[in-house]
């Protein structure tokens, strides 16, 4: 069905509270790693989303059967490994599909996974996926934009990442986990999606050690069972409705969610001038009446600023008087956003991954989403504005935002997806 474009009539304050979403960026490498057993696994707290949709098309291909068992709960059993490879088709609609490779590898001893596509802001390399798993006794091959992997025995021993990498560790750990041997992953991410994949996969009987820290030390299983898990919030979610509450200078409460994984998020808000209370799993954001200060913003890996809360953090400051810089050396051109929010006035001159903003008065305009971040400071810019904005290339933020105008629509923002007309209603 052609998707139509997101309207949204701007000057409304938000008020009232949001449940957050359960996260994506967890769910999606959990949803990997529930092949690597062959009993059924449960899991709750499954955002639905387009990329869950492409990750469980892309397991069914490899075997797993899974079932919608509440909202977001979802049994998936994968007896046996039927296909081995990660085809073009599926892989290339998204990043996250490329820790396949890792998984089918443990589980079916070789793999052949599509390089990956994901959101086009620029590179995104995958070397530190490939070095880890030859340093761990894998022989990986590249041909014709296939990596093919196969080992000989179970993985073992010592990889030092060249950076922080939460693919790379995802893939890495998930390599690793069955087998009879002993890898040590130094330099490894300590990201909230990390950990919560070594969480799930310990339930399920794997032994791993370190998560949360640099060093991940994975003792090899010879199988693991099934279980049951409830995934993490979705912190970059939740960023992103701190960050349009900021914008439109309201007081907003978002529900289920981590304050500790927001911290870095927080700790901007509040140099601005933004009131944040922690309560919980609760976080009440107020920005009515202030005049905000504009601030620096660098990205890094967890628990620095993150890079998918950047473009949002972009349409913020656009709208916050005085100059601010943004800076974003993990994607350095992570800017599709950038053009687009110049088309609503913003004031953003680029060097490099340096994003020099004089802040002012947005205007509407019709813009497009190339990204799902990009998107997400369109719906953040034209809530700022008097007019109406339509926002075109709905299908990224589909990727993660759940049932985003009704959603927005809950806490006051005057937004709407017309549908889109049936043929026999045009005759
Ligand atoms: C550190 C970081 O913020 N990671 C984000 C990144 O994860 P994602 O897993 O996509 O990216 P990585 O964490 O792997 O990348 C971190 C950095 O390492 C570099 N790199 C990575 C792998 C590799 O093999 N070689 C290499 O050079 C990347 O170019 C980047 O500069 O995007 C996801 C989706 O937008 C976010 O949820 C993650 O929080
Ligand atoms: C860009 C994102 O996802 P992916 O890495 O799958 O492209 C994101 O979650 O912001």
């Amino acid at each position: 069905m052609q998707l139509t474009p997101l309207h949204l009539q701007g000057g409304r304050d938000l008020s009232g509270e949001i449940a957050v979403q359960p996260s994506k960026n967890a769910a999606l490498p959990i949803i990997v790693a529930s092949l690597l057993s062959s009993e059924p696994v449960t899991l709750h707290g499954v955002p639905r989303l387009s990329d869950v949709y492409t990750i469980l098309d892309l397991a069914q291909h490899i075997g797993t059967r899974h079932a919608w068992v509440g909202p977001n709960s979802l049994t998936l059993h994968t007896p046996e490994i039927l296909n081995t490879d990660a085809p073009y088709a599926l892989v290339s609609k998204m990043r996250a599909s490329f820790i396949i490779l890792g998984a089918i590898l443990a589980r079916a001893g070789q793999a052949t996974v599509s390089m990956p596509g994901g959101c086009a802001w620029g590179p995104r390399p995958v070397d530190q996926h490939v070095k880890a798993l030859r340093a761990l006794g894998a022989e990986i091959s590249e041909d014709g934009g296939n990596f093919g992997a196969v080992r000989h025995g179970h993985l073992s021993g010592t990889f030092v990442f060249e950076m922080l990498t939460v693919g790379g560790t995802h893939n890495a750990v998930l390599a690793s986990v069955l087998g009879g041997g002993v890898v040590t992953l130094e330099n490894a991410s300590i990201d909230t999606d990390v950990v919560d994949l070594v969480n799930f996969l310990n339930t399920l009987g794997a032994r791993i050690e370190g998560a949360g820290t640099n060093t991940l030390t994975i003792h090899g299983v010879a199988a693991l069972r099934g279980g049951e898990y409830t995934v993490i919030p979705d912190r970059i979610e939740a960023g992103t409705f701190m960050i349009a509450a900021a914008a439109t200078r309201s007081r907003l409460t978002l529900t289920n969610v981590r304050p500790d994984h927001l911290r870095a998020i927080t700790a901007k808000l509040t140099e601005m001038g933004v009131d944040i209370l922690e309560a919980g799993d609760r976080l009440i954001v107020d920005a009515r009446d202030r005049e905000l200060k504009p601030v620096n913003v660098t990205t890094q890996s967890f628990p620095g600023f993150p890079t998918d809360v950047q473009p949002q953090m972009s349409a913020l400051l656009a709208t916050v008087p005085g100059t601010s810089v943004i800076q974003d050396p993990v994607y350095p051109d992570r800017l599709t956003h950038v053009a687009e929010l110049q088309r609503m006035g913003a004031n953003i001159t680029v060097s490099g991954y340096t994003q020099v903003i004089q802040g002012g008065k947005l205007h509407a305009a019709p813009v497009k989403a190339a990204d799902l971040r990009a998107g997400a400071a369109l719906f953040i810019a034209a809530m700022t504005t008097e007019g109406e904005t339509v926002i075109d290339g709905v299908q990224y933020l589909n990727r993660g935002y759940e049932r985003l105008a009704e959603r927005l629509r809950s806490i006051g923002a005057n937004a709407w997806q017309p549908q889109p007309m049936l043929a026999s209603a045009m005759d």
